[in-house]
């Protein structure tokens, strides 16, 4: 039975594929973090604060064949490849995840989250919707925080002031928002950037709150678990 009391028949492959799912779960203790949002909402900014006092949490670093913006530095915001090199990489199964987001190539590297996630280190992406999807059918408990801007207008405003980006670079990213918005409710939790700093308390609510889920405990505290007998599956 399900939630809603249906009677739901798992043929062989489901059940296959499930326990080969709740394995691969198993084998990393870290918890997964995926933070989407149109260009410009602020992700980027919420994501380093956060990360500046939050040692426990990787960043990863994409792939991109998305030429560097002043200031950007190779294997800091991105591993900058060209798209022959991208394409290579991507046919060799190097990415856990990829797509193409504004004309460029954008995808993460497997070897490096699984490394990480091994350790116990949570690790967090910031991809978009597309890849958000892909990462969701790899690691059921992965949560998804979708970050929103205020309005489109303020949406606009923040783009020209990061003054980074050429005007047509700007009206490509700006045309493709309501795309990636319209993916919001997929996300576990939204949150909408206005005043930063309220914005960044609420994302560091949903890590705490990710923190105790029974998975993410259990994984961090075998020893305890162990000790007071708490079990995985509840007795009946
Ligand atoms: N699927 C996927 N998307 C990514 C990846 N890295 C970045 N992106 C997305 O690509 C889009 C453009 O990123 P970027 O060029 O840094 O521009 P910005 O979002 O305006 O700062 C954003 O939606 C990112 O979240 C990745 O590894 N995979
Ligand atoms: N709450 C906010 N209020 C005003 N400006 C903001 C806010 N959050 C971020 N910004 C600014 O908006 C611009 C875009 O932010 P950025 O983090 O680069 O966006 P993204 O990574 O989502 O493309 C930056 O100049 C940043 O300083």
């Amino acid at each position: 039975m399900n939630r809603n009391g249906e009677n739901h028949a798992m043929n062989a492959q489901d059940a296959r594929g499930a326990a080969n799912e709740a394995a691969r779960e198993r084998d990393f203790p870290g918890n997964l973090f995926v933070v989407v949002a149109p260009s410009g909402a602020g992700k980027s900014t919420l994501v380093n604060a956060l990360l500046r006092d939050d040692a426990a949490i990787r960043l990863s670093v994409s792939y991109t064949s998305r030429p560097p913006r002043p200031g950007e530095s190779h294997g800091r915001e991105y591993h900058f490849v060209d798209a022959a090199e991208f394409l290579q990489r991507r046919s060799a199964g190097e990415f856990l995840e990829s797509a193409e987001v504004h004309g460029n190539y954008y995808g993460t590297s497997r070897l490096w989250i699984e490394e990480q996630m091994r350790r116990g280190d949570d690790v967090l992406l910031e991809i978009d919707w597309q890849g958000a999807q892909q990462v969701r059918r790899q690691f059921r408990n992965a949560v998804e925080i979708f970050i929103l801007p205020p309005s489109l207008a303020a949406l606009e405003e923040r783009l020209n002031k990061r003054g980074q980006d050429e005007p047509h670079v700007i009206t490509r990213r700006l045309l493709a928002a309501g795309g990636e918005i319209a993916h919001a409710s997929e996300a576990d939790y939204v949150v909408i950037n206005e005043v930063f700093e309220r914005a960044l308390a609420e994302l560091r609510c949903v890590i705490a709150a990710t923190r105790l889920r029974f998975g993410s405990q259990r994984a961090r505290h075998a020893a305890l678990f162990a000790e007071l007998g708490v079990h995985a599956e509840p007795s009946v």
